[in-house]
């Protein structure tokens, strides 16, 4: 973690919780938690209306690129921002594996995030087979490409960027601390490529069973700036200790 950036800590639920969970949430999750980092929580969308806190900030899990119109069951950037909502996931590797999205649907997504002024956290990440054959920076460098030619300097500036190796999430099987370093710095060096000061202040967060007991030795990497937590992120304790270790 380098200290110029401040560190972040999103809660994904992915298709889980209600309202006595919020609820705890809510009584637990005090302004001190979130002195020194960005909270974020990212319930499922009925949830949403639930939460009434200014401790942490709302984020949603997925987003048209749509603004309105004929597209049943999707929702907007705007319906999120009514919401409550700052922030927006794209890219999560289960909406690319469960609904087909392409690099090119979530640059999209991406660019309408931040047309509605509010900040996407576009997921990247390898399946375990490319790692295996060797190939994770060329697979990361074509899933950032689509947004690098999708968004302009100052947009991309503006995004929060979540490392998630497929292989970890939900598995058990974090990465170690190194590997999650080794790809941490690769984007950053990548974005460098791009503009210096963007790279330099660009918050890479590492995703892929987090928790109490591994945070802060990732979050003690130079470029890791904390992290998408999903299973964790269910328990207020764990989901506090997390955020404790990114402090
Ligand atoms: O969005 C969160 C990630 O997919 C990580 O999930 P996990 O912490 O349950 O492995």
């Amino acid at each position: 973690m380098n200290n110029k950036r401040k560190p972040f800590v999103a809660g994904n639920w992915k298709m889980n919780g209600n309202r006595s969970l919020v609820e705890s949430f809510v009584a637990s999750l005090d302004s001190d938690v979130a002195q020194h980092v960005d909270v974020v929580i990212c319930p499922p969308a009925v949830l949403l209306s639930s939460f009434n806190s200014a401790s942490f900030s709302l984020g949603a899990q997925d987003v048209s690129a749509q603004d309105n119109g004929a597209h049943t069951g999707d929702m907007s950037v705007d319906m999120f921002k009514e919401a409550g909502c700052e922030y927006i996931i794209v890219g999560h590797s289960e909406r690319r594996e469960d609904h087909g999205e392409s690099n090119a649907l979530i640059a999209d997504k991406a660019k309408k995030v931040l047309a509605g002024k509010l900040t996407p956290i576009v997921c990247v990440g390898e399946p375990l087979s490319v790692r295996e054959a060797g190939n994770v920076e060329s697979y990361i460098a074509e899933q950032l490409d689509a947004l690098i030619t999708a968004l302009s300097v100052d947009e991309l500036a503006k995004c929060v960027i979540a490392y998630e190796p497929i292989w970890a999430i939900g598995t058990g099987k974090t990465a170690s601390p190194e590997q999650a370093q080794d790809v941490h710095r690769f984007i950053r060096e990548y974005f460098a490529k791009v503009d210096e000061a963007l790279a330099n202040g660009l918050r890479i967060l590492y995703g892929g069973s987090v928790k109490p007991d591994n945070a802060k030795t990732l979050f003690a990497q130079a470029d890791v700036d904390g992290g998408l937590i999903g299973g964790a992120s269910l328990k207020v304790e764990d989901f506090i200790s997390i955020c404790q270790a990114a402090n």
